[in-house]
């Protein structure tokens, strides 16, 4: 199973550390495509690579239309995370988002409110994974 993973990158890298650990815990599952939004200095890494933001966009949205899922960890709004969402929905893939509601930043009512969106609430990789892996087995 494919397995497109989200998460903020300009939109702030606070919760880097826990996308590895999402990332590690879906390649238990599938192939996570964007195993990149887990990397530390990821930005300079596309440059290293001369990707512009076109290449970036193409790529993501290859990934996005290939994909079997696609998981979010939406604690961190970011405008990214969001367009890809609403792209997923629209390309009619399973959805599931990853909301820590201790978090300051409340989650948006266009992801909550989207019945298309399955929303998990946690607070960690581990006290998620059952609902988590319940949805995953779902799909395949
Ligand atoms: O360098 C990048 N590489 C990349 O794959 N993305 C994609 C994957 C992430 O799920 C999402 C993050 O968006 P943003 O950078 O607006 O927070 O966009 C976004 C960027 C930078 O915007």
């Amino acid at each position: 199973m494919d397995i497109y993973f989200a998460g903020s990158i300009r939109g702030g890298r606070d919760d880097a550390a826990l996308y590895r650990e999402l990332i590690a815990l879906l390649e238990s599952h599938g192939t996570v495509l964007t195993e990149h939004v887990g990397t530390d200095g990821i930005e300079a890494n596309e440059a290293a690579a001369n990707l512009t933001d076109t290449d970036i966009y193409e790529q993501d949205l290859a990934w996005l239309r290939q994909t079997d899922v696609v998981v979010a960890e939406v604690t961190t709004p970011s405008l990214g995370v969001g367009y890809e969402l609403g792209r997923a929905v629209a390309f009619e893939k399973p959805v599931c988002c990853l909301y820590r509601p201790d978090s300051p930043h409340e989650l948006s009512a266009m992801i909550r409110g989207n019945d298309s969106v399955r929303v998990l609430e946690y607070d960690s990789p581990e006290t998620v994974r059952p609902e988590l892996e319940a949805f995953l087995e779902r799909q395949g």
